[in-house]
């Protein structure tokens, strides 16, 4: 749906202005000095924004730290409500796998816990939205910085309709880290406690932002994975009226308009 909306108009350009801001944001999160990274990125100054779409699509971000089953939960929604997951995570990785030109910075970065650049990042997730003919999405390990989520909301012009936060005290984290056995060059202790300083500096207001928004869902990531999906995170898919159709998969399931977080 959105691709075909997408190749019918132009795409707009975004002011250089933005660029540059963006830019020196970008080099903050990830620790670049300007002319270490993406040189393609930072003389282009245009920016193709994604144009708006026929019927918005439903967006869910999962957020949440290294380990706290973010990706776990998302195979579960997928398989109950049918929403295309897109792991950010994973979209780095393919980088790195099919070799891009970008691949060797991203795995540096990766490897030493840092977060790439947004642009880098929300172009990836663009071509997936754009390229897909599904409605829903679970946007899975993104945004990871606040400057992720403007460059996401300028990039895309979205705003995610929920955000769920899988909320796991460190010590269960690493543990589940560090048994992962998915062959992750990340997936070690050193890297481990980067990650964690970077998830508590940068995504937590992230986190917050969103709980001030009133769009956070905080679940309890501690229990069995099929107690926290049939506990806490089926009822809220079948609160939803997008879900409907999905909601004979348990309909004793309810939610309580309480759990949805927020500061006011
Ligand atoms: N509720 C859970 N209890 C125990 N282990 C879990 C649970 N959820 C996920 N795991 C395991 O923990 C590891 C990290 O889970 P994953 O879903 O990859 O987390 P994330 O995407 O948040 O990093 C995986 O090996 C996964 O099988
Ligand atoms: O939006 C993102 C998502 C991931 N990453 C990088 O990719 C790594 C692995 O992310 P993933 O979401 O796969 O890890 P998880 O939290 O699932 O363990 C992160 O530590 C970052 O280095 C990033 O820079 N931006
Ligand atoms: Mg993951």
């Amino acid at each position: 749906m959105w691709r075909r909306v997408a190749s019918s108009l132009s795409p707009m350009i975004s002011s250089s202005s933005s660029s540059s801001r963006s830019l020196a944001l970008n080099q903050a999160a990830s620790g670049l000095k300007l002319g270490e990274f993406f040189s393609t990125h930072m003389i282009n100054p245009e920016e193709r924004v994604s144009p708006p779409k026929e019927k918005a699509p439903f967006i869910t971000f999962v957020l949440g730290g290294p380990g706290s089953g973010k990706g776990t939960q998302c195979e579960k929604i997928v398989e109950t409500f049918g929403l295309q997951h897109l792991s950010a995570g994973d979209l780095l990785r393919r980088e790195i796998a099919m070799n891009t030109k970008n691949g060797a910075t991203i795995l540096n970065l990766i490897k030493d816990g840092k977060i790439v650049p947004s642009e880098v990042t929300v172009k990836l997730i663009q071509k997936e939205l754009e390229s897909s003919d599904s409605s829903k999405f679970l946007i899975d390990g993104f945004p990871r910085t606040e400057e992720n989520r403007v460059a996401f909301e300028r990039i895309i012009r979205a705003d995610p309709d929920v955000v769920l936060f899988f909320d796991c005290p460190e010590e269960e984290m690493v543990t589940r880290v560090l048994n992962r056995n998915q062959g992750r060059i990340d997936d070690n202790i050193t890297t481990m406690k980067k990650r964690l300083k970077i998830f508590n500096a940068l995504n937590r207001p992230v986190i917050d932002y969103y709980k001030n928004k009133g769009k956070l869902y905080t679940i309890n990531a501690i229990g069995t994975v099929d107690d926290i999906f049939q506990q806490h995170v089926l009822p809220i898919f079948n609160s939803f009226e997008q879900f409907k159709e999905s909601r004979h998969v348990n309909p004793k399931s309810t939610i309580s308009s309480s759990l949805v977080e927020s500061s006011s």
